[in-house]
């Protein structure tokens, strides 16, 4: 089978040229949204994803506020710095990036963020109105990763209503948020959430219509594990140096084999990747929208 391509690339290149109009309508109205993002330490993958952030925004017109420190930095320092962002008003919202430095307590950093102004949505007071709010519009910020894989199908009219889905990985950024947001009553799909636990991972992918792979094993996902036709989403990421080029590739959770009997595949990278980062975005731009009463 030939599966067609989930383009994240392309559809978040569409996403910013739509939030780029939104954002001249608030400029003109006397509102800059602004992303702030706090980076704790020099890890080069988390540095570059950071640094993209920042480029998307001068992209689309928000503005950017960084808070960088240093990998020593202790409990209290990382605390300062939500404090800062919390209290600074050019700063519509922001995220911190993840993971945080061994010894740090990621949860209360996470529980210290302005609700308001989380715009990771990964703060518990937005998961809880995942939770709550089943067949309500959710007008509070939603986790990046999950939104842009589920709009990433959408766009491409991938039918969800009533599929199963099985998830691996149960980690905060996607796994755990994914089946809040895939069983709410507009998408309607009936999930399985996997992780190193599950016994019989096998059997449980095997009649699975989609597979979202975040378990960060790469080629986890077999041939022999996947059904003809199935959708297969990779957000897995292990690094590898390329026998090529000598340098070092991001390398997913999808093995070729199990490609081959897709009929949708979103690649690693060029799938999800740039769709978090355009849901980043677009969480900035309703929170200074809503704000701004428009
Ligand atoms: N606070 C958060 N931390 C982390 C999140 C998150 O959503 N919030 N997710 C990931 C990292 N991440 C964003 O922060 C992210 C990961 C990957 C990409 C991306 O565009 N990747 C490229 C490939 C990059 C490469 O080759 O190295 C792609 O997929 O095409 C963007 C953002 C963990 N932390």
């Amino acid at each position: 089978m030939n599966a067609r391509i989930l383009d994240g690339k392309a559809t978040a290149a569409a996403i910013k040229a739509e939030l780029g109009e939104r954002v001249a309508v608030l400029r003109e109205r006397g509102v800059t949204p602004g992303l702030g993002t706090l980076l704790v330490g020099e890890d080069p993958g988390s540095q570059w994803y950071v640094n993209g952030k920042h480029k998307d925004c001068a992209e689309v017109g928000i503005a950017s506020i960084r808070e960088d420190l240093p990998a020593d930095a202790t409990q209290e320092d990382i605390e300062a710095a939500v404090r800062r962002l919390n209290e600074d008003p050019a700063c519509t919202g922001y995220i911190v990036q993840l993971p945080l430095p061994k010894g740090i307590d990621t949860n209360r950093i996470l529980e210290m963020i302005d609700p308001g102004k989380d715009a990771d949505g990964l703060h518990p007071t937005n998961l809880g109105r995942l939770v709550l709010r089943v067949n309500e519009e959710i007008t509070s910020p939603l986790p990046c990763t999950p939104r842009g894989i589920i709009d990433l199908m959408l766009r491409h009219d991938v039918d969800l209503a009533g599929k199963e889905v099985v998830v691996l990985g149960r980690g905060v950024t996607v796994g755990r948020p994914i089946g809040l947001l895939l069983t709410r009553r507009s998408v309607n799909a009936t999930v399985t959430l996997t992780h190193t636990g599950t016994k019989d991972l096998e059997s449980l992918v095997r009649r699975a219509d989609v597979v979202v792979a975040a378990a960060g094993v790469k080629d986890i996902v077999s041939g022999d594990m996947v059904k003809d036709g199935v959708v297969l989403i990779d957000v897995g990421v292990s690094r590898e140096t390329d026998p090529e080029t000598g340098r070092s590739k991001v390398v997913g959770d999808i093995s070729a084999a199990a490609r081959e009997k897709a009929s949708w595949y979103s690649p690693n990278p060029g799938g999800v990747g740039p769709m978090t980062r355009a849901m980043l975005l677009a969480n900035v731009v309703e929170m200074a929208e809503r704000s701004a009463g428009a």
